[in-house]
């Protein structure tokens, strides 16, 4: 469940903080390139845009894909058209890396969100050094004013923050943060059930200018057509781009 993804995530970061101090993470995130404008990659348009996530595994479904190469997906990613690219660095139960992340950094120019459970501002210098442009906060991971403290960090290090809520209430807190990117995940992280109608019923509640991600559960066009019709400016597609081949899956996707 989410406490205790967060709880390990945090494990796992204290265990690289032995390695790389607080001190040289923010060193090497305040060395890198300029940030890219991850909100202008994702603007409403005419289409729907995708970020494409490189997913190897999840807590729900256990392994989906191998990925020996995640920069060579996620290169197929970019060539398909995928406005900005997700990539999951838990390493428990999504069995990613930081690695995964910089790797993927050398071989794409569009957008990156670092997907983690990010619980301390470590975590945000830690994306920004390995080449995020974009990082996730989970509105029911964390305390509204732990959060504020997140979303203004990784906001200060140029980053944009994709917020994700799963319930109306959690949507307002992500509009108190300030947030322009928000995310409404159709898997709950406590249970792990799967909403695919959550989206719709909280897609008027968005802040006008806000960007509108729907995130999850996507199998087919018709589920993206489904979310596009609801309202999402954005979809994040995981699973469905990863077991299938993802220049001729994106294609279909971006007709929409
Ligand atoms: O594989 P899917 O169902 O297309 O889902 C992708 C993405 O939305 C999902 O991986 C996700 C959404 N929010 C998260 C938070 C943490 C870990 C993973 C996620």
């Amino acid at each position: 469940m989410l406490a205790d993804l967060t709880a390990g995530a945090l494990v796992d970061a204290q265990r690289r903080r032995e390695t790389v101090s607080l001190n040289e993470v923010e060193r090497l995130a305040l060395a890198q390139i300029p940030a890219l404008d991850a909100l202008a990659a994702l603007a409403p348009s005419e289409h729907v845009k995708i970020i494409a996530e490189v997913k190897r595994a999840s807590p729900s479904k256990g392994s989906l894909a191998s990925i020996v190469d995640p920069a060579a997906l996620a290169s197929s990613y970019a060539a398909g058209g995928a406005s900005a690219i997700s990539v999951l660095t838990e390493e428990r139960k999504f069995l990613g890396s930081l690695d995964d992340l910089r790797q993927v950094r050398q071989a794409v120019s569009v957008p990156l969100l670092r997907k983690d459970f990010m619980a301390e501002t470590y975590q945000v210098f830690e994306a920004r050094a390995a080449g995020a442009d974009l990082v996730l906060l989970i509105v029911a991971a964390l305390e509204q004013a732990h959060m504020q403290e997140l979303y203004d960090l990784a906001t200060q290090l140029g980053m944009t923050v994709l917020v994700e809520t799963h319930s109306g209430d959690e949507l307002e807190r992500a509009i108190d943060l300030g947030a322009q990117l928000i995310g409404v995940n159709a898997r709950n992280l406590s249970t792990f059930e799967l909403d695919r109608d959550l989206f719709e019923r909280l897609t008027d509640r968005f802040p006008s200018g806000s960007i509108r991600v729907a995130e999850s559960g996507v199998r087919n066009v018709d589920d993206i057509r489904h979310y596009r019709s609801a309202g999402a400016d954005v979809v994040l597609v995981g699973e469905a781009l990863v077991t299938s081949d993802p220049l001729v899956t994106l294609a279909s996707f971006l007709e929409i």
